[in-house]
């Protein structure tokens, strides 16, 4: 077997082409080592010139790493370039730097296309260029097309440690008996995804209720909580994750039970960086489950102005959803759509 192998690419972004040809790779030679070259003004003129946020070469390198975790034989290097494109890419400084970066002689240089021989044939002498998968038969996908369309087209080849950094969030907000759960809950259905329930019904349902009884404490486990559900839930999302109330809501409740606004509670918002927020109106028919405390038409109306005037003073962004339950999910998936698919 040969002693030391390498594969470079830009891995912009990660997906399952490559980890074919990682994975084989690893079982040719003692040693393989993944080169991430990067360059952080030319990737991100890729990304921006596609339809894909910027993928900086620090989450590239963690996708790499998470990926091969389990492959004894595998180390990831990151080695920077400072072309400002694809065409401008100095091969020579390039191998100079990868030899450095590797620091023993290499004996194999792995890449998918056959139309490189020349040049690593000139780079890298005293090695072989061996060629996996010329014809991308196996995942016939490439970052290009990725980049172009966006990565929901391509959802099936995307590793599993990438998924969630292109899942979208998209939070369902609005007052009590708005119809929020149920559309969290239908979305998720439809969209064949995953979803986070309201934290703070749990914490309610624990506690035995809410008006006069929920204090601040319960507050930080509602807030935290929903977000450590948060975090979990996304790494099994199919494209989107749909989230039942976030921090603003919150607020909004804290103000309403507890009498005061929770400081710690705005750095919480600071933090959240949903995609879409689908703001309920609250004309459906209002549901006692309860828990619930504001049914009187007047209050509803008024507290439905108060939270919506909470999003506005902190510059969020909402889209409206109101109508009958079918026109809502409608209006809803439509968002969603645009979202995901432009
Ligand atoms: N200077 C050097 O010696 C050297 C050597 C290798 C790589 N590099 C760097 O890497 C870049 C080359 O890679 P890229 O831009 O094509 O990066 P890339 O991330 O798109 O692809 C990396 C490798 O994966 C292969 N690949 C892509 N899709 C595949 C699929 N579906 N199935 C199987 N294999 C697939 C590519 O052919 C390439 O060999 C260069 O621009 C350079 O930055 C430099």
């Amino acid at each position: 077997m040969k002693k030391v192998g390498f594969f470079g690419g830009k891995f912009l972004p990660l997906h399952m082409g490559h980890v074919y040809v990682i994975t084989k790779a690893a079982c040719m030679v003692e040693e393989l080592y993944v080169i991430l070259s990067y360059s952080k003004s030319r990737d991100s003129l890729l990304c921006q010139a596609g339809r894909i946020p910027d993928l900086p070469h620090s989450v590239r390198l963690q996708w790499l790493t998470t990926v091969t975790r389990d492959m004894e034989n595998v180390k990831v290097l990151a080695v920077e370039d400072d072309a400002p494109s694809d065409e401008t890419y100095d091969w020579e400084k390039g191998a100079y730097e990868i030899k450095k970066a590797i620091g023993k002689p290499i004996d194999v240089v792995f890449s998918s296309e056959h139309s490189y021989d020349p040049i690593f044939k000139r780079l890298y002498p005293d090695a072989e260029h061996v060629v996996i998968d010329s014809d991308r038969s196996h995942y016939p996908v490439s970052g290009t097309a990725i980049r172009k369309h966006g990565p929901y087209r391509y959802w099936d080849y995307i590793p599993n440690a990438v998924k969630s950094y292109f899942v979208k969030k998209v939070a369902i907000v609005g007052t009590e008996s708005c119809g929020k759960s149920t559309l969290t809950r239908y979305l998720a259905q439809i969209y064949g995804t995953t979803y986070v329930e309201e934290y703070g019904r749990t914490i309610c349902e624990e506690i035995g209720g809410c008006d006069g009884i929920i204090n601040e404490e319960h507050f930080k486990e509602i807030v935290f909580g929903h977000k450590y559900m948060e975090y979990q839930k996304v790494k099994e999302a199919n494209k989107v994750l749909f989230i039942d109330s976030e921090a603003v809501v919150s607020q909004y409740y804290a103000e309403l039970y507890l009498g005061y606004p929770c400081s710690w509670i705005e750095g919480a918002i600071l933090a959240q960086n949903y995609d879409l927020y689908l703001y309920l109106e609250p004309d459906v028919p209002w549901i006692d489950d309860g828990f619930r405390v504001h049914g009187d038409e007047k209050i509803r109306q008024c507290n439905n102005e108060k939270l919506k005037q909470m999003f506005q003073e902190r510059n969020i962004p909402i889209v409206t959803i109101r109508g009958s339950y079918l026109e809502r999910l409608e209006q809803a998936k439509r968002a969603v759509d645009q979202l995901l698919f432009g």
